[in-house]
């Protein structure tokens, strides 16, 4: 039987790479260069998905110092050189491989939609082996807008040939609440991985389906279908 979803766009951090503990990390590094204190990983996983310039600035302010519009810059800097240039491994959540794979032999379309700078998704989608898996990628740079902006979703759905679709042949897989306003922006349905970095009780984010883990995700996306 054909799947049912022509294509699917997955958010990154959260989703399929527990980001959280490399984020720290750089974010940390950073931190040092300007002699602020270091942060720990819980209050991290509270500052991820709205982008990196949002994350810097908010960083700052739980050390205590402000960041404006000038400011920011060389900060932004640093931590995206440091994360670009950031050597150790980072971590899928389990079954990602094998499900994106097993995805896309059935022929289903996959994009990738994340506020994550575009070169540094790419970078890591390049050592995580996912690349070849992934037929349109969208960072929080590569549009003037970004998630919860329905044109960042909209953008990638269109170059998995897929703005033409129905919209229950196309779905989008996240963690927090800017992929579920995206997808409502555009009209297709959510999944919400509950292990991700929500930053509210996950069954508050209004998605379709939640669920625990990854590898059950064909599955739920048929029954969503079956209705
Ligand atoms: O805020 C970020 O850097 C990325 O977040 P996302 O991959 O969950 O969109
Ligand atoms: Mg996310």
């Amino acid at each position: 039987m054909p799947f049912p979803f022509a294509a699917l766009v997955f958010d990154l951090d959260g989703t399929l790479i527990d980001s959280a503990p490399d984020m720290t990390r750089v974010l940390n590094r950073t931190l040092a260069h300007f002699d602020r204190p270091a942060l720990t990983e819980a209050q991290v996983r509270t500052m991820i998905g709205d982008g990196s310039a949002t994350l810097v600035r908010q960083a700052f302010a739980a050390t205590g110092a402000g960041l404006d519009d000038a400011t920011v810059q060389p900060v932004l800097r640093h931590y995206l050189d440091s994360y670009f240039e950031d050597e150790e491994a980072s971590v899928l959540y389990p079954g990602v491989p094998e499900t994106l794979a097993a995805l896309a032999d059935r022929g289903v379309r996959l994009g990738l939609c994340t506020n994550k700078p575009e070169r540094i998704s790419r970078k890591l989608l390049d050592a995580l082996g996912l690349a070849p898996l992934f037929a349109a990628v969208a960072g929080g740079d590569t549009l003037p807008v970004k998630k919860p902006d329905g044109r960042h979703l909209a953008w990638v759905l269109e170059r998995l040939g897929a703005d033409g679709l129905a919209s229950a042949r196309a779905a989008m897989i996240g963690d927090n609440g800017n992929d579920v306003k995206a997808a409502r922006a555009v009209g297709v349905p959510v999944v919400a991985m509950s292990y991700g970095y929500p930053r509210m009780p996950v069954a508050d984010l209004g998605a379709d389906i939640i669920l625990d883990h990854f590898a059950d995700l064909p599955g739920a996306l048929e029954c969503l279908a079956r209705g």
